[in-house]
């Protein structure tokens, strides 16, 4: 047993068949916990926690965190949203609901039953950021009209909720900014980078760069993030925020250029349009974690990147549905005509 599982919990996980949600499940119910699992399956799949079903300490529910949801749990870990900008401006409006009201109904849960809750906020806090590397205590760069702001003005709220309920309500509140994350169990259809990327050239077709490729991000391997979570949901000093992540710096063509190499395909890389507002640099500092949790992360961008490719190299793609058309980004566009038609101040 961990150092961090004295004692089994009942732990409820919002948007736990996710990505980051399956992979925390995995762990809670490997360490014993009672682990309930919540999810709309918007961008998840059942399929992702198809291993932990027949887990006695393991229990799925179809529910949407932005309707209220009661139970009695020790701990909260509220990872619902989704993350991939394809999909988060799929439907803003949603997107927002579900970072704000979600937030809400999970802190009105957890102060009904005194549970410990932990928002997973996100790097986006920090918008188009001008300072590098991105401390806790930069209070960021964040257009509130645009695009991408549905997810990072839901994502402010939802910490402004999370504060606010602790100074008003005394709710015991733990809040993370997670930058980029990738890793096995990556849906294939998910449109961020890594898993395009990837399966661009597992299947020989073109890279699609957007931009010039110099936009920079910092990948972490899901377990050293999830490592991370877990470590900072049980400690008692800090209740954030604090952001996890690598401090590992790449630009999106070495990316591209890391991922020919290690699949060896001869895909070419060709550039599309920059989405509207995308960042053009993220790098964590990553202080803060690094004392207070003694957390580092361990797996480096090659090592993660192998293992990812082992795990899309051998995904059957029949079961995967793609929950949206992956061209909600290119929605700039729109936005850039009804600017002119209607006059929206830049
Ligand atoms: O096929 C692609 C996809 C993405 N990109 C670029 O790669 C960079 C990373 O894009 P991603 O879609 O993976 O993710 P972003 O960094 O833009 O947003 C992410 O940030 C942190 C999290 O909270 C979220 O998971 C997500 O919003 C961007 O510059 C994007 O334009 C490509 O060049 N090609």
């Amino acid at each position: 047993m961990s150092s961090e599982t004295k004692e089994f919990k009942r732990i409820l996980v919002t948007g736990g068949a996710g990505f980051l949600g399956s992979h925390l499940c995995r762990r809670l119910v490997r360490e014993g916990h009672d682990v309930v699992c919540m999810d709309n399956f918007f961008t998840s799949q059942k399929t992702n926690v198809t291993d932990l079903l027949d887990k006695p300490n393991f229990e799925l529910v179809r529910h949407d965190v932005t309707m209220p949801f009661f139970i009695e749990c020790d701990q909260i870990y509220n990872m619902a949203c989704p993350a991939s900008p394809v999909h988060y401006q799929f439907n803003p409006v949603k997107t927002m609901k579900t970072s704000v009201l979600g937030m809400m109904n999970m802190l009105g849960l957890a102060k009904r039953v005194r549970a410990r809750i932990l928002q997973a906020s996100t790097s986006e806090v920090y918008g188009d950021p001008n300072i590098t590397p991105q401390p806790e205590s930069y209070w960021g760069h964040v257009n509130c009209t645009g695009v991408r702001s549905c997810y990072d003005e839901g994502k402010r709220c939802a910490e402004t909720l999370c504060f606010d309920y602790h100074r008003q309500n005394q709710v015991d509140v733990r809040v993370i900014r997670i930058f980029n994350t990738y890793g096995p169990g990556m849906h294939p259809y998910d449109g961020r980078v890594v898993s395009n990327f990837i399966v661009q050239a597992l299947n020989g077709q073109d890279i699609t760069i957007y931009g010039d490729g110099s936009q920079t991000r910092s990948f972490c391997f899901v377990d050293d993030l999830v490592d991370g979570i877990v470590r900072f949901m049980n400690q008692d000093e800090c209740i954030g925020p604090v952001n996890l992540g690598n401090p590992h710096e790449f630009t999106i063509k070495q990316l591209a250029e890391r991922t020919i190499q290690l699949t060896g395909s001869k895909s070419k890389l060709i550039n599309e349009p920059l989405p509207h507002d995308d960042p053009k640099q993220r790098r964590p500092d990553i202080t803060l974690a690094r004392e207070l949790l003694k957390w580092e992360p361990k797996v480096q961008l090659d090592e993660g990147l192998q293992k990812t490719i082992d795990y899309f190299a051998h995904v059957d793609m029949r079961t995967f549905k793609k929950p949206t058309q992956h061209d909600a980004h290119t929605n700039s566009r729109v936005d850039e005509k009804d600017a002119k038609k209607r006059k929206v101040a830049k």
